[in-house]
Parts: C-alpha cells; sequence; structure tokens
C-alpha cells in the first residue's frame, strides 16, 4: 500500500513547541529566543533587503502565447515567477484569506484544540523546519492534507462545512492550475507527456497529493531582528502561493541577494520544488526562499504544496541528461524525500545527488 501524504510522518515524530506559542499581540519586544542574528541562520544576512538592483521576479500572463517559454525562462533563472489570468477567481481568492484570517484570530487555546501531532502532517503548529533552529520565528501555521472536517469542527463548532466547501474547491483549482503550470514549462524543454509516461505524471489530475499551508505573520515590534519562515526549499514539484496585499515573502538570487516578491493582487506566485528541480536533471532552480515580517501590518499567506502520487518514483527525465554523463539524482518518492528532509533539511537534495566523475 503506497504511503498518503497524511501518514509520511507516521513512525518519523517530531518534537516542536506547539503549546509555547506567544501572544504575538500582547509582546512589546522581541523576546531573545525569537531574535535572529547571522549566526542563527547563516543566510539572515545574505545582503541588505531589498536589493538596489531593482530586478524582479517576472510576472507572466498566462492568456500571453508566448507564456509556456516564459515560465520556463522563468524555472530557470528565478526559480519563481508571479502569475496573472490565471483563471482562479478574486472570489475564491477572498474567501481563502477570509478563512485564513479568521482560523489565526481565534484565541490560541481553541488553535491548539487542533495542534499538530508529533507523527501527523494537518493541524496548527510551528513550521516543520522549526526543528532545524536555536530561535523562533515569527508566524503560526496550519496544514492541511486530506479532509480539513476533523480539525475544522474543534475549530469553528457551528461553520466549519463552509470552510471545508471553500478549501475543497481551492485545492481542486489549484489542482488544475499547478498541472497545467508543470506542462508549460516542461514544454519549453521540449518534453511532452509521452516522454515520461513512466512517471504516471498525465494531466488527467488524478494522480497528485498536494497539501495547504496556511502561515500568519503577525505585527512584529522589532522586524529587523525577526524571521517569519526561515530559508528553506519546498520539497514539491510545484508550490502556488497567495499572499495578502503585504510584502515579506523573499527569493535568494546567487548575484544578488534576497528579492522581496512584491505582491500584485488577484496574482499567485509559483515557485519551482525540489521534485521539479530532480525532474528536470537540474535546469528548473528549487528557489531558496524565506518570510520576512513588519511593524504594521500582519500577513498571511496560502501555499499550495504539490507533487505526485506517493508511490511515483520521480528522476531526471532521460530526455534531458547528457548520453555521455549519469543523471544529476537518483529516483526518488515524494514520501521518501519528505522523509530525508524533515532529518537532514537542507542537505536532502545532496543525499540523492548522484555522484559524478569531474
Ligand atoms: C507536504 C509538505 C511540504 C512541507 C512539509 C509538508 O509535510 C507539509 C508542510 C510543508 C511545509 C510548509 C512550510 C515550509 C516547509 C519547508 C515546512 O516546514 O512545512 C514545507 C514542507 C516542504 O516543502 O518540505
Ligand atoms: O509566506 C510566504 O510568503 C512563504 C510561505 C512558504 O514558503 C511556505 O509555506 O512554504
Ligand atoms: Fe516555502
Amino acid at each position: 500500500m503506497p504511503t498518503m501524504l497524511t501518514d509520511v510522518f507516521r513512525g518519523h515524530p517530531i518534537h516542536l513547541p506547539h503549546s509555547h506559542q506567544p501572544d504575538f499581540t500582547s509582546l512589546r519586544e522581541l523576546p531573545d529566543s525569537y531574535t535572529w542574528t547571522p549566526k542563527d541562520d547563516l543566510l539572515f544576512a545574505a545582503t541588505p533587503s531589498p536589493p538596489a538592483t531593482g530586478e524582479n521576479i517576472p510576472l507572466i500572463d498566462l492568456n500571453h502565447p508566448d507564456a509556456a517559454n516564459q515560465i520556463g525562462h522563468a524555472c530557470r533563472t528565478w526559480g519563481a515567477f508571479q502569475i496573472a489570468n490565471h483563471g482562479v477567481s478574486l472570489g475564491l481568492l477572498e474567501d481563502i484569506e477570509f478563512l485564513t484570517g479568521s482560523l489565526f484570530r481565534l484565541p490560541v487555546q481553541r488553535k491548539l484544540k487542533a495542534a499538530r501531532s508529533e507523527t501527523g502532517i494537518s493541524g496548527y503548529g510551528v513550521a516543520r523546519i522549526a526543528s532545524f533552529f536555536n530561535k523562533q520565528m515569527w508566524s503560526e501555521g496550519f496544514t492541511i492534507s486530506g479532509s480539513p472536517l476533523n480539525d475544522f469542527r474543534k475549530l469553528w463548532p457551528q461553520r466549519h462545512l463552509n470552510y471545508c466547501d471553500i478549501v475543497e474547491e481551492y485545492e481542486e483549482k489549484m489542482q488544475k492550475l499547478a498541472s497545467k503550470l508543470m506542462w508549460l514549462a516542461l514544454s519549453s524543454l521540449g518534453v511532452s507527456e509521452e516522454d515520461i509516461k513512466w512517471a504516471r505524471l498525465n494531466s488527467d489530475n488524478n494522480w497528485a497529493q498536494a497539501a495547504l499551508q496556511l502561515n500568519h505573520y503577525p505585527v512584529c515590534p522589532e522586524p529587523d531582528r525577526a524571521m517569519g519562515l526561515a530559508a528553506h526549499t519546498d520539497s514539491t514539484l510545484l508550490t502556488i502561493l497567495y499572499q495578502n496585499n503585504t510584502a515579506g515573502l523573499q527569493l535568494l538570487r546567487d548575484d544578488i541577494g534576497w528579492v522581496t516578491v512584491p505582491p500584485v493582487p488577484g496574482s499567485l506566485v509559483v515557485n519551482v520544488g525540489d521534485l521539479f528541480h530532480i525532474l528536470s536533471n537540474g535546469l528548473f532552480k528549487s528557489v531558496l526562499h524565506r518570510a520576512r515580517v513588519n511593524q504594521t501590518r500582519s500577513r498571511f499567506s496560502v501555499a499550495f504544496l504539490w507533487g505526485p502520487q506517493s508511490d511515483t518514483k520521480i528522476s531526471p527525465v532521460p530526455k534531458l541528461v547528457s548520453p555521455f554523463e549519469s543523471p544529476l539524482y537518483r529516483s526518488v518518492t515524494w514520501t521518501e524525500y519528505l522523509r530525508t528532509k524533515a532529518t537532514h533539511f537542507n542537505k536532502a537534495l545532496s543525499m540523492i545527488r548522484n555522484n559524478r566523475e569531474e
């Protein structure tokens, strides 16, 4: 039996201090445990932010006839892009933003009723990657994988069914969009469905798995010394992020440093995850990103983390591997990769990399 995403961490417990979550609104000063220095994260001060160069992440109109090539170029250079005319209605984006806001505005004791367990994937708590850092992040999260019914019933005894409908519709639309984006990006490399039949990544939409990560970054008394979500790559094929109209997401570009993604109302941010980097034999960049916080506005984001069915082996597309070299990576399922990431964090990719003779 393939492991469902909901069971990925069964037998792989991780201890995260959800219950020590402070009441962010009452803090007038940044506690020491929330104060970050370059010692706590080597990338903390990679460059001043925002950078002076004015380089911006591409905004791609999905109705543009050259959208596939623009997406391919963005995946190779930035590992991310924003999209307009994506077909997801403004009403649905507003609904998911409303749901996210009302979830995080609940009293902390209520949120803790749906706390993520040590071996679970779904529920309320700090980011999974928190265990790799000495300092706490200035954020709270809620992960949905599979039906949110049980958790939502605990959070909103009266209104949970409405909210479940919103999540279901949002996931359905995101699933279709993610599949479309993947095929557009692959087509820019000359890869067709026929070329990777073995991976069962066909566009019938029934093969994928996903998690929805709701993030809240409260107003922070000392944003320059705090970290909303520390630098990481996603384990996904693709991640589609909706951010409310408040800046905070930053991408790391090798030669520039941290670049802030400006919120464009109604648009969505897409980033390449580790599995797409593997599938493209390293051509698409799994971009390091993080979230910073600010002193005046609280920020919400909703990440749709999208990957293959759990028993699907992902490996570099043979067409993209030179006949004189071995593929850059060994094959791996999403389950195997998530477990490797849960133990080795940012070393996970290098652990499945093939050693090549130079
Ligand atoms: C499917 C998943 C990807 C994710 C781990 C998870 O099991 C559910 C949450 C996801 C998330 C969201 C915030 C950043 C991240 C690194 C984390 O700690 O939890 C990602 C994980 C990932 O992409 O590896
Ligand atoms: O909130 C953001 O801008 C980033 C969120 C993110 O990276 C994630 O949920 O994986
Ligand atoms: Fe992320």
